[in-house]
């Protein structure tokens, strides 16, 4: 497998001066064509901002990004993300096919009904084939989240930065789109980098998971899920070895919160 991320040395401190406050601090590692790689830390160490300095939407002040062997200097079409905030990220004024048809913004010279017949066929793979026509506020929230998936699938993105999207659904629709997302990551051989807070649903989703530092924040642990592809909600996360790494993961993260407040400086 060939290298499609690869991160080194990113630092990045907010603010300048004695008042900076210091967030990524030498973050490092590499993500691989068709890998899915889930991110993990304490609380507020940076994961949104590294994901941010990954999507080429933030300065950094140091190390690069590169994305399949070249320099990220900005946003590229080949990287998009799906937030957590999916009622901001949606418009309201907009279908819901509209909303996903806007997420291709590379094939500007796509025609329009063509854009639209790839829509509806997004919109099915989400499991939404009858809601094309309505709006999202008409949507429970996990479905606009399915809406904002299908967005993010749309613009054929060969990665996908995924900011804790499924944080503010419940959990019998949680375990349900991460069955969908895995699907979909594997049917559109889609390179996928995963946020979440949820040390299990880290591990369930992912190749590897990345244990973030508490802040200023560096590479822990980066353990490999050798789980296989095939997951399975019940026996998957009854199996020995799942156990075992989500014990390594979750003491990783405990140790941290065991540890004194770090001043909010740098
Ligand atoms: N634009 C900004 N300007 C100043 N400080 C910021 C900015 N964005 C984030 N921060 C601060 O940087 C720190 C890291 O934030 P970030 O959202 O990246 O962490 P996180 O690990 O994603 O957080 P959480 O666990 O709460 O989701 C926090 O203390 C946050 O308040």
């Amino acid at each position: 497998m060939d290298v499609m991320l690869d991160a080194r040395e990113l630092a990045k401190a907010y603010g300048s001066g004695p008042g900076a406050l210091k967030i990524l601090d030498g973050i490092s590692f590499s993500v691989k064509r068709g890998e899915f790689v889930s991110i993990v830390g304490p609380s507020g160490c940076g994961k949104t901002t590294l994901l941010m300095a990954l999507a080429g939407l933030l300065k950094l002040d140091g190390g690069d990004v590169s994305f399949k062997g070249r320099k990220l200097s900005g946003p590229t079409p080949g990287i998009s993300v799906v937030f957590q905030d999916y009622s901001r990220s949606l418009f309201a004024w907009k279908s819901n096919l509209d909303n996903v048809v806007f997420g291709m913004v590379r094939d500007k010279v796509q025609a329009k009904a063509e854009k639209q017949a790839r829509g509806r066929e997004l919109l099915a793979a989400v499991g939404l084939e009858g809601f094309a026509d309505h709006y999202p506020w008409q949507l429970s929230g996990g479905m606009q989240q399915r809406v904002a998936i299908a967005r993010g699938l749309a613009s054929q993105s060969e990665l996908l930065l995924l900011d804790e999207p499924l944080a503010a659904v419940d959990a019998q629709t949680r375990a349900d789109m991460q069955d969908l997302l895995l699907e979909l990551a594997e049917r559109f051989q889609q390179t996928c980098i995963l946020v979440t807070h949820d040390v299990d649903e880290a591990v369930y989703m992912a190749d590897r998971v990345v244990v973030l530092t508490r802040r200023p924040t560096r590479v822990d642990h980066d353990i490999v899920v050798d789980l296989g592809k095939k997951r399975d909600q019940i026996t998957t996360r009854e199996d020995a070895r799942f156990l075992e790494i989500r014990h390594d993961v979750m003491a990783a993260i405990r140790r941290f919160r065991a540890q004194a407040p770090i001043a909010e400086k740098a």
